[in-house]
């Protein structure tokens, strides 16, 4: 068994080319936007991308995701350049990675394995870790091939991945179907514990931050609850569910940082992340962070409402905050200062289009120039106050509580 780790990337920094196949009706903007976001991923996991290969088909190719022709100028550059990794911007079929694998002869990695490497660097607690373990084996399992001796695992009991013998793919097979039921088991024993600690917290309205990864959940967490979660300009920060009891005008409140969603995630992935998300499902009122600066943010709410979907949390009540109103303002100053035919509208127009269109407050604001918070905390304060009087009548402030 190899010593390695099931993670992307070593310690010294590895490069990588990036590989998408965007429909033919996509624009070249958007997919050199998607392509910024693979690359961002990359950059996550500590990798260098050298190059990103494009080519629009209607759907990806079955055997090999791209077609013949653009695989061997990959395989060219691969070798040429000496790259550790391919990285695909989709997630690919056991069998493309099999074929790709044989083509290429370095690291295939499609998106699903690189989310969940993110997920396994950043997890902190001990449900987080099961959770993205348990998503890590139920993703290897159609997948063991020689490819995984590169990948085999170092902690919690090996999975030997040395493949390609039939006999040991069968009883790697066997430890990983293994090591899914332990893990479920440990997660079920975690969810009853969590349930225990959730009962205890019967009587106070809840509410939790939703939204993309990176648009400011955490920095607003730690403004408003003036705690100290972990902020930082990468994607997935956060992994773990943390909740804080806030008090704003003396009506308490549970506030909850999640992880953020992001477009092309697999269901099955998020279905591991279970005990994570009944924090989301749980909660009275979602407060759906919104980084108004990004040139795709209308996408990302869409993304963003259909996990929510997903998860069976559509029908909550919703706040919308916008944030980073300053990179906005920055870039629309801009826009206008160059003439721009098409300059990014005023924040009140956005404003009344978002209220009409989503049917639900929205504020805007900036977290880190503190742009706007006093509105935020009323509009917050007079919701959670509606469900507080709403959901506990005989309650009173915060003396009772
Ligand atoms: N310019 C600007 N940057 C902001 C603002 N709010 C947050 N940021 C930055 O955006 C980055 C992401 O912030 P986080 O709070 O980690 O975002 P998150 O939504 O928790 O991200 P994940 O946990 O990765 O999903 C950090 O570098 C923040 O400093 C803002 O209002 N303006
Ligand atoms: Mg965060």
């Amino acid at each position: 068994m190899k010593n390695t780790k099931l993670h992307v990337t070593a310690k010294e920094q590895e490069t990588a080319v990036l590989v998408s196949v965007p429909e033919w009706r996509q624009t070249d903007e958007k997919t050199k936007e998607y392509l910024d976001e693979l690359a961002f991923l990359t950059e996550t996991v500590g990798a260098k991308t050298l190059k990103r290969f494009i080519q629009k088909l209607d759907k990806p190719d079955m055997r090999t995701y791209v077609g013949k022709g653009k695989l061997e100028e990959i395989v060219a550059f691969v070798k040429e350049h000496k790259v550790d990794m391919v990285i695909f911007d989709d997630e690919l079929s056991p069998s493309q990675v099999r074929n790709l694998e044989r083509e290429l002869e370095v690291k295939i990695i499609d998106r699903s394995l690189l989310i969940l490497d993110i997920f396994a660097l950043r997890a902190q607690t001990a449900t987080a870790r099961a959770q993205v373990e348990l998503a890590q084996y139920r993703y290897l399992l159609p997948r063991l091939t020689n490819m995984w001796t590169h990948l085999s695992r170092q902690k919690g009991g090996g999975v030997a991945m040395r493949g390609p013998g039939e006999t040991e793919i069968e009883t790697d097979r066997r430890i990983v179907r293994e090591k899914i039921s332990l893990l479920k088991e440990k997660l079920e024993k975690f969810d009853k514990q969590n349930y225990e600690q959730r009962k205890s917290r019967h009587g106070v309205v809840r509410v939790s931050l939703v939204g993309y990864t990176n648009v400011g959940k955490s920095t607003l967490m730690n403004l408003l609850s003036k705690s100290d979660v972990f902020a930082e300009n990468k994607l997935f920060a956060t992994v773990d569910a943390t909740v804080r009891k806030v008090v704003i005008d003396n009506i308490p409140f549970l506030l909850s940082d999640t992880v953020g969603f992001i477009r092309k995630l697999p269901t099955k992935l998020i279905e591991s992340f279970k005990s994570t998300l009944d924090e989301i499902r749980e909660a009275d009122l979602l407060l759906h962070v919104v980084d108004v600066s990004h040139p795709s943010f209308e996408e990302h709410i869409h993304v963003v409402n259909e996990t929510l979907k997903d998860i069976q949390s559509a029908d909550k009540p919703v706040i919308l905050v916008f944030n980073k109103t300053d990179l906005y303002l920055e870039k629309r100053e801009q826009e206008l200062k160059e003439d721009h035919p098409e300059a990014l509208p005023e924040i009140a127009d956005l404003k009344s289009t978002y209220m009409a269109k989503e049917h639900a407050p929205a504020i805007f604001i900036s977290a880190t120039n503190r742009a706007n918070i006093d509105e935020l905390r009323e509009v917050l304060t007079r919701e959670v106050a509606k469900l507080h009087f709403e959901r506990y009548p005989n309650a009173g402030k915060q003396e009772e509580w």
